[in-house]
């Protein structure tokens, strides 16, 4: 399956296939004319995928490797001078080539890498976590965390490939499985009542597997329509963000230590539902179907939160313009919108002790 995402200053093909990393090298051969490629990974995929992905292309380009500690402490800036000396030493032009190859940790972090390096070097996403393939990998977000919150720091740079092989989930935890449903189910609420049905029909990762390539496209092809729309976040992008003003405030108060992000994003859909639910601007019902997708796919629903954690993170949500806040809300499954607000609609018990 094949996806193309056209912005006014470049296209960029998607490629969704079992078993696509076999052919990696190929795909890469076909779109690069530079000398060197340096691969940037994490410990738990590199030794899973690093040396099949290497093998492809060694005889063609000159390959080198950095792998990072796997986890979100690894999306900060004490991981770049390490990242841009390998690069220099490993003499990369701007015509050569950067590989993101594992989660949305390593894709955001060499994301970030590549939109720097030189002020802008070839980019190209092998996503291997559920999360990467339906979110990350595309649209261009990429960034890295402040202490003060999640992906303060970052840039719109896009990929100029993004190959998906649904395959690699295999050997993705069941933990993180379910983290990467988190953003799934985020599409179907904000955009896609139908996917909303099939998930609740289907009620487990294991008997959706079937079906996930299509998952998959259905999740990039939306994502994908939005940021055509709207490549800068400053309207109809923010629809994206469903969930994730509490999400960020969340994994940030926990050092990333407790909720991952797919679960905190959860947390988040469900808590900013239950609350607008409460204050009528969500159809009666839609929290309480959000909470049972939710409980069908282990993910969490609750978490408290001191108020003020919760009003000092909402000042630092991009989705601020001036004095407005940007909260996004649903009118009902699949249909979300943009509620310009101020900080006093958080300012309530209701929304932190949930
Ligand atoms: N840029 C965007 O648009 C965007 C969208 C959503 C999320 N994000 C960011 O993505 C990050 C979360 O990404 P994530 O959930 O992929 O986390 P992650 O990158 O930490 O990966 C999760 C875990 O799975 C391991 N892993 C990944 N693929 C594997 C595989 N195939 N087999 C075995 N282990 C594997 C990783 O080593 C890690 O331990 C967060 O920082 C979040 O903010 C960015
Ligand atoms: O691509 C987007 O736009 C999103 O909002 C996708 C989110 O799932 C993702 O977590 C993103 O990184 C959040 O962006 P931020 O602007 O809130 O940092
Ligand atoms: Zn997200």
């Amino acid at each position: 399956m094949e996806l193309n995402v056209k912005l006014a200053h470049k296209t960029y093909p998607i490629y969704i296939e079992n078993n696509l990393l076999q052919s990696a090298g190929s795909y890469i051969e076909h779109a690069f004319q530079g000398k060197r490629i340096m691969i940037i990974s994490d410990d738990n995929v590199y030794p899973l995928y690093g040396d099949l992905l290497t093998a492809q292309l060694e005889g063609r380009y000159q390959c080198s490797h950095y792998v990072l500690p796997h986890g979100e402490p690894s999306k900060s800036f004490d991981m770049l001078p390490g990242v841009y000396s390998a690069l220099l030493e490993a003499k990369l032009s701007r015509s050569d080539l950067i590989i993101a190859l594992g989660g949305g940790v390593v894709g955001d972090l060499t994301g970030f890498v590549a939109a720097t390096y030189l002020r802008g070097i070839k980019l190209v996403q092998i996503p291997t976590s559920l999360l990467a393939q339906v979110d990350s990998s595309v649209g261009g977000k990429v960034a890295v965390d402040l202490p003060q919150g999640k992906n303060l720091v970052g840039a719109f740079y896009h990929p100029d490939m993004v190959l998906i092989d649904p395959l690699v989930l295999k050997t993705l935890p069941e933990r993180f499985i379910n983290d990467g449903m988190g953003e799934v189910i985020k599409y179907g609420c904000i955009a896609d009542a139908k996917l909303f049905k099939i998930l609740e029909k289907c009620g487990s990762f294991e008997d959706l597997e079937d079906y996930l390539s299509n998952i998959i496209y259905t999740c990039v092809d939306c994502k994908r329509r939005v940021v055509e729309e709207d490549e800068r976040d400053t309207g109809r992008r923010m629809l994206l963000n469903f969930g994730h003003t509490l999400a960020h405030t969340i994994e940030q108060h926990f050092h990333y230590e407790r909720e991952s992000h797919g679960e905190a994003v959860a947390i988040g859909m469900y808590q900013i539902c239950r609350f607008a639910q409460l204050r009528g601007l969500t159809a009666p019902g839609t929290a309480e179907q959000i909470k049972s997708i939710l409980i069908s796919y282990h993910l969490p629903f609750e978490c408290a939160l001191p108020t003020d954690v919760l009003l000092d993170a909402i000042l630092l949500d991009k989705k601020n313009l001036n004095d407005h806040l940007n909260v996004i809300l649903l009118h009902t499954i699949g249909d979300s919108y943009i509620y310009e607000t101020t900080a006093e609609f958080f300012k309530s018990e209701q929304i932190t002790q949930i």
